[in-house]
């Protein structure tokens, strides 16, 4: 009899992904050996410590902390330990010795996925990374293949679950920064050190990796521009809403048109951004993400659930894990990734965007006609304008009022709204500058 021979599967770590995995794919053995025409044998587990306690029960037998043994006897790698050290060394290894790898981790590969990639071409192999940006979400696959024949023009992701269910909640509730933070922590959205959540980094290696799909160019991490989220205030948010905008923490990746056949250009960029609250992505609440598209054939595309949690995501890693098995079966090399439009990256200051400032300024006649004054010399021209009732303040027994202004900007380089900005906090005619948030989505 021709039986076909099992693959052999090994996995690094049994955290909250790699557990998860390891359960189905043993739960489910029989009905991936239908799906993909042969047995997928979990070979070995590589763990730290085989005796910590684990939230899913699974053989012991399987477990080992030599990781090297393990990878060389495998067919398919799947790296769920996360971290670069020694999750690079152990991927590279696993590579070299011919084997398919899957992997959750997006630190490694916007920081060495260019490595990475070139090696698995280099030997044949293929790298999957379908859990790496949106969880459980399909954004990796669609982007690469379903959409390889279009092209993207733009990106607005929400790609961070932790920041979306912070200021949501913030939103909804009025809830402070730091409550919403705690619940998010508890309900296992934020990372072990939660700065890289709310700072950004998260969402900035998410955006390097869509960037560099998406415009079939290397986007490094470092070139992706980033703000997180800790400087939102209450009161921000506040003006958003009666402005009718939600704040979002938002992966933003473009395509900037070249002019006279001059090379298009693409930014990266990472901040919490006002969306209109009739905008799609508005409506995405919690931990939840969602990536919005925009293809020129396509139009624009959604792609929304769960960005995290264990078996959320161990839904993408098995999904990978079956395509990396029938491939494994069909022989040949890895199909690469396309990263040879080596398009320019666009300097953060030529980035077009849009500006909603709130300021404090004194209630007096001609303060307005001043303010607009610094506008006009900067350049930039002023979309919608809205003074919320003036404050009435007596520190020193003068009573004094405050008016609160809400101005929105049209489009303008990142260059020209920061320098105004600027003037605007040194005109004697501004008391305080409360916020400043980006628009997106929009068509001011
Ligand atoms: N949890 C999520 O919601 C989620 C979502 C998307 C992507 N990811 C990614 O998935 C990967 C795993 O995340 P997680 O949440 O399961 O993390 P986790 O911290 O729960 O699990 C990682 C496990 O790997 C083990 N480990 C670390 N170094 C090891 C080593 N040298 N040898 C053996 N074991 C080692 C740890 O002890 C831990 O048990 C990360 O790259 C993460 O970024 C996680
Ligand atoms: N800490 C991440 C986990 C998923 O990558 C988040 O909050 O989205
Ligand atoms: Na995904």
């Amino acid at each position: 009899m021709n039986e076909k021979r099992a693959i052999k599967v090994a996995l690094l770590g049994a955290g909250s992904v790699g557990s998860q995995v390891a359960r189905l794919l043993l739960e489910q053995a029989d009905e991936y050996e239908r799906r993909v025409g042969t047995r997928l044998e979990l070979i070995g587990i590589s763990v730290r410590n085989p005796d910590a306690k684990r939230d899913v029960d699974l053989p012991k037998e399987l477990f080992t902390t030599d990781a090297e043994t393990l990878i060389v006897s495998a067919d398919i790698v799947v790296e769920l330990m996360g971290g670069i050290n020694p999750a690079r060394e152990l991927v590279t290894l696993a590579l070299e010795s011919g084997a398919d790898v899957v992997t959750a981790n997006k630190a490694l590969l916007a920081h060495h996925g260019a490595e990475l990639f070139e090696l698995a071409e280099r030997v044949g192999a293929q790298l999957y990374y379908e859990a790496a940006v949106g969880g459980a979400i399909p954004i990796i696959r669609p982007l690469r293949e379903n959409l390889g024949g279009d092209r993207v023009e733009r990106i607005l992701g929400i790609v961070n679950g932790t920041t979306n269910y912070i200021l949501d909640r913030m939103h909804t509730r009025g809830d402070s920064f730091d409550e919403s933070l705690r619940i998010a922590t508890e309900l296992g959205y934020a990372e072990a050190d939660p700065t890289a959540d709310i700072e950004g980094y998260d969402a900035q290696q998410k955006a390097s990796i869509l960037a560099s799909i998406a415009f079939h160019t290397k986007v490094p991490v470092d070139s992706v521009y980033r703000e997180g989220i800790t400087k939102v205030s209450i009161d921000e948010i506040e003006d958003a809403k009666r402005a009718g905008y939600v704040v979002k923490l938002l992966a933003i990746c473009e395509r900037i048109p070249g002019n006279n056949g001059e090379k298009d250009q693409v930014s990266a960029r990472v901040y919490p951004a006002l969306v209109p609250e009739t905008h799609p992505l508005a409506s995405v609440h919690g931990g939840n993400n969602a990536i919005f598209v925009e293809a020129k054939a396509a139009g624009s595309l959604m792609f929304y659930g769960a960005g995290a949690g264990g078996v959320e995501t161990a839904s993408a890693v098995l999904g990978d894990l079956v395509a990396a098995a029938r491939r494994h079966l069909l022989g040949g090399p890895g199909s690469g990734e396309s990263m040879d439009a080596d398009l320019p990256i666009l300097p953060v200051e030529e980035i077009v965007t849009s500006y909603q400032i709130s300021l404090e300024a004194e209630d007096e006649a001609g303060i307005l006609a001043g303010i607009a004054q610094t506008f006009a010399e900067k350049q930039v021209s002023v979309a919608t304008l809205e003074q919320a009732a003036p404050v009435e303040e007596s520190d020193d027994g003068d009573a004094e009022s405050r008016a609160t202004l809400v101005i929105g900007t049209h489009r303008a380089t990142e260059g020209a709204l920061s320098s105004l900005v600027t003037a605007l906090a040194e005109s004697p005619a501004v008391h305080d500058i409360k916020g400043v948030l980006r628009v997106e989505g929009s068509n001011l």
